[in-house]
């Protein structure tokens, strides 16, 4: 029985939160302090309160089940439930209403998490109907008007857990479902930015998918290596309300004058870590101090901006820049919701940017179902080994990690001298020649990716089995990033490391950092074969994933 009620509640949260959102859509947001104190809370299982639902005051001083929505300014009462519970039962539920701190929060479905029913529509129709975890925690905290820090592995659907509320809150999405038409004065009202270009390709092609084509118009690419003036003129005929691009060309476009984002109200940075680097800084920071700024003649207070940072790794620098570009940054992972300072504290942050902070990112961002190899052979016969490596897998989309942009023209030569389709990815290529290695590799028309780090962030080929490391990544992070270009969303996956002898101990370093078997193996008559006493301890390790 009161599974029962909690679901029917769960479906009442979403319509009286969304209900009740949209009438404060416009109206500011801010941590109610009861909300702080639900999430600050020990690492415990998600709850409705953490994720912000349920205020103990209306419950226990009038002892009558409210809507579990917390008052995200005060004096505004959210509806009350309007149950289908009979009567009779409805005393039963008043006896003993649900505790949102234990209530456990975990739905099942998109239609829980308080998104727009048109939007729920889109996503059927999509054929999208269960939210990952991160997702599940996410979208309701963002829908609550909070500023998010999203870490979860890579390939666990972190681009819906922010693109999702944005849509549920701008654009026809949510205009359809207050029954108005798309109203003509429209503005920037999302601002979304990433470190490359199929990123940002790609975080458009996501938004296409869920806005379909008859509101291809609504996002705006502004990605480097495209034509700039193109762009301009996008921008000043289809009035966009959300643009993605890289810092350079955001920043170019707005130092111009041809962007105005003094009024959008999300600002996401998408592979924050990387955003972080040098190189973005100067861009960052014109970005950081435009999107949601109201402009200097009228009066400078930002309009409530919420600020969105994403990553499969969120070292402190990025915990750091939280915290002044946020208010009250809240740390979302796949089933937890936390301040920083709780983050701190429960040590799921390290305060340093120790190295231990950093692989413990790394960690955190591997997607579990990964098998990790590696096989030593000489330089010379690397890519032979590679072609051995596909053969023996059976790979039928391998990406290929490579240090220098000069070597992978070499290698696809040699793999297509072999028999194997293969193209280059690389930032030298023009935005065509990219969107179209890219289109054929997801195709399955190429059978091997040759790239190297940048260009392959964030990249999302489902159909990835393998991933191989013909030259050593750098660290920890870079390991962890490139592997997770396969086993997305739980799917298997396989990453080979192809190295030479001198280089064993660095595998077995990043073995130990990352806490993870990598097997020593070998390619020969077309089979994967583990060396030694290998085969125990992956047998012992495959025991270990099953229980
Ligand atoms: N709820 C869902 N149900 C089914 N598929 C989903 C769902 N959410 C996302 N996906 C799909 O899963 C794939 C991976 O999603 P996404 O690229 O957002 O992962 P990610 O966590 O951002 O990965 P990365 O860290 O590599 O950027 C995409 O193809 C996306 O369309």
């Amino acid at each position: 029985m009161l599974a029962l009620c909690c679901k029917r509640l769960y479906l009442f949260i979403g319509d009286s939160l969304h209900t009740h959102t949209r009438r404060l859509a416009h109206s500011k947001f801010h941590t109610s302090i009861r909300f702080q104190k639900h999430i600050d809370r020990d690492n415990g299982p998600l709850t409705l309160a953490k994720v912000g639902f349920g205020c103990e005051t209306e419950i226990t001083k009038n002892k009558k089940p409210k809507a579990f929505a917390a008052n995200l300014e005060s004096g505004v009462k959210v509806p009350s439930i309007k149950t289908k519970i009979p009567k009779a039962k409805l005393k039963q539920v008043e006896k003993n209403p649900i505790d949102p701190n234990s209530a456990p929060f975990a739905p099942k479905t998109f239609s829980e998490l308080g998104l727009s029913p048109h939007l729920l529509e889109t996503l059927e129709r999509e054929g999208l109907s269960l939210p990952t975890d991160v997702q599940s925690t996410a979208i309701p905290t963002i829908l609550r008007g909070h500023d998010v820090i999203i870490q979860s592995y890579t390939g666990s659907g972190k681009t819906f857990a922010y693109l999702l509320p944005i849509l549920s809150r701008v654009g026809p999405l949510k205009e359809a479902q207050n029954g108005e038409g798309v109203t003509e004065t429209r503005c920037i009202e999302a601002v979304i930015v990433c470190p490359s270009r199929e990123l940002g390709m790609q975080i458009v092609r996501e938004a296409e998918k869920i806005l379909g084509p008859q509101n291809r118009k609504v996002v705006q690419q502004l990605v480097g290596g495209a034509n700039r003036s193109r762009q301009e003129e996008a921008l000043r005929k289809n009035k966009p309300i959300i643009v993605v691009g890289t810092p350079g060309r955001i920043a170019e476009i707005s130092a111009s004058g041809k962007l105005h984002t003094h009024g959008s109200r999300f600002l996401v940075l998408d592979e924050v870590d990387q955003l972080l680097s040098f190189n973005f800084r100067e861009d960052m920071h014109r970005i950081l101090e435009h999107v949601g700024r109201a402009r200097s003649n009228t009066q400078a207070k930002r309009v409530e901006r919420q600020t969105i940072l994403v990553s499969a790794t969120v070292p402190f620098a990025v915990l750091r820049a939280a915290r002044g570009w946020g208010r009250d940054p809240l740390l979302v992972r796949a089933k937890t919701v936390l301040s920083l300072d709780s983050a701190l504290a429960l040590g799921s942050l390290s305060p340093s940017p120790s190295s231990s902070a950093i692989t413990q990112a790394a960690i955190e961002s591997l997607p579990p179902s990964l098998k990790h190899y590696y096989c030593i052979t000489k330089l010379q016969h690397k890519v032979d080994t590679l072609r051995r490596c596909v053969h023996a897998i059976n790979a039928l989309s391998v990406i290929v990690f490579m240090n220098h942009t000069k070597q992978l023209k070499d290698t696809v030569f040699k793999l297509e001298a072999r028999g194997i389709k293969a193209a280059a990815l690389h930032g030298d290529l023009s935005k065509l020649e990219r969107g179209t290695t890219l289109k054929n590799f997801k195709s399955g028309e190429l059978r091997v990716l040759v790239t190297n780090e940048l260009s392959a962030r964030g990249l999302d080929v489902p159909e990835c089995d393998l991933v191989v490391n013909l030259d050593l990544p750098t660290d920890s992070v870079h390991y962890a990033h490139r592997a997770g270009r396969t086993g997305r969303l739980g799917r298997k996956g396989s990453v080979v490391t192809i190295c030479e002898e001198p280089e064993e101990f660095v595998v077995k370093k990043l073995e130990r950092q990352l806490g993870i078997p990598i097997f020593a193996c070998e390619f020969t008559e077309g089979q994967l074969v583990l060396q030694n006493n290998e085969k125990k301890v992956l047998e012992q390790a495959s025991v270990g994933n099953s229980l």
